[in-house]
């Protein structure tokens, strides 16, 4: 058993609120005893690339050191959500991964940038101010239990999660902010996807949607076992997810349906 926290926080302008509200949650998710803690997709900045300039720090930085301590305070590895990195005059959206002695043993840059032009709907250019991460990220836990990160808009790509099961991942963890076109549409879908194409876990934590936000989070956190089934989903307010991830269940997934050892690549 892993037992997983997933944290939906309600993010505003104010930084160092956020901040300290980041570190509330994990106390409220380890005190629940979780191992592995997952913040959303920007959670020290509002979503949107009119904020990511001003909100934007090195890492290390404040805000990465700030995850850092509070993963070493309650002994948990943190996935820090993300936050906007500046490295030179680059800007790229990143998480920062704790272990429980808050050394960063990895760091996920956004690979697929979210550029959409629903039209009356959404348009949005992470591309207009971001650089793309060029790397995929796989880390370990202690036992052993391998996890593939990807931010968000990544969920929409099954190559990236299916790179991270060849590399052995039964986890697969997306900070994320939908939104309210795509999220009704496609948040959960993609969920239930990727873990039945990968027969993995997957875990999402979005921030807590706030209408007088520019943009509208979707909200959503969920966990979804490798069979498909959704083990827990909050609804668009701040709240704290904490569940257990049965690895037996995966492996009896990945020996009644061997799909691995079934591709036939020749054909495709
Ligand atoms: N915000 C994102 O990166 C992705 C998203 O909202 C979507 O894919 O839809």
């Amino acid at each position: 058993m892993l037992r997983v926290g997933l944290i939906q926080m309600a993010v505003g302008s104010c930084k160092k609120t956020n901040l300290q509200n980041a570190v509330k949650l994990i106390k409220q998710a380890s005190d629940q005893g979780a191992k592995l803690i997952t913040l959303p997709e920007c959670f020290n900045s509002p979503y949107g690339t009119q904020y990511f300039g001003e909100y934007a720090e090195n890492i290390p930085g404040n805000s990465s050191s700030t995850i850092a301590d509070a993963a070493k305070a309650n002994n948990v590895h943190v996935i820090a959500g993300s936050i906007p990195e500046r490295e030179g005059d680059k800007l790229f959206n990143t998480c920062c991964i704790f272990d429980n002695k808050g050394e960063m043993i990895d760091s996920h840059r956004k690979v697929h940038l979210f550029d959409i032009d629903i039209p009356g709907k959404i348009t949005f250019k992470e591309s207009e101010v971001l650089t793309a991460g060029n790397k995929g990220t796989v880390f370990e836990l202690e036992n052993g239990v391998k996890i593939g990160v990807g931010i968000c808009y990544d969920i929409r790509f099954p190559e990236l999660a299916w790179k991270y099961r060849q590399e052995g991942a039964k986890v697969l963890v997306y900070p994320g902010a939908f939104n309210m076109t795509t999220g009704p549409a496609h948040w959960a879908k993609l969920q239930i996807a990727r873990a039945l194409d990968n027969q993995c876990f997957v875990m999402t934590a979005s921030p807590a949607r706030d209408l007088e936000a520019t943009y509208h989070a979707w909200g959503h956190s969920m966990a979804v076992n490798s069979w498909g089934e959704i083990l827990c989903e909050a609804d668009a307010a701040e709240e704290v997810l904490v569940v257990d991830l049965d690895l037996n269940s995966l492996e009896e997934t990945r020996k009644n349906v061997p799909i691995s050892t079934q591709r036939m690549p020749e054909c495709y």
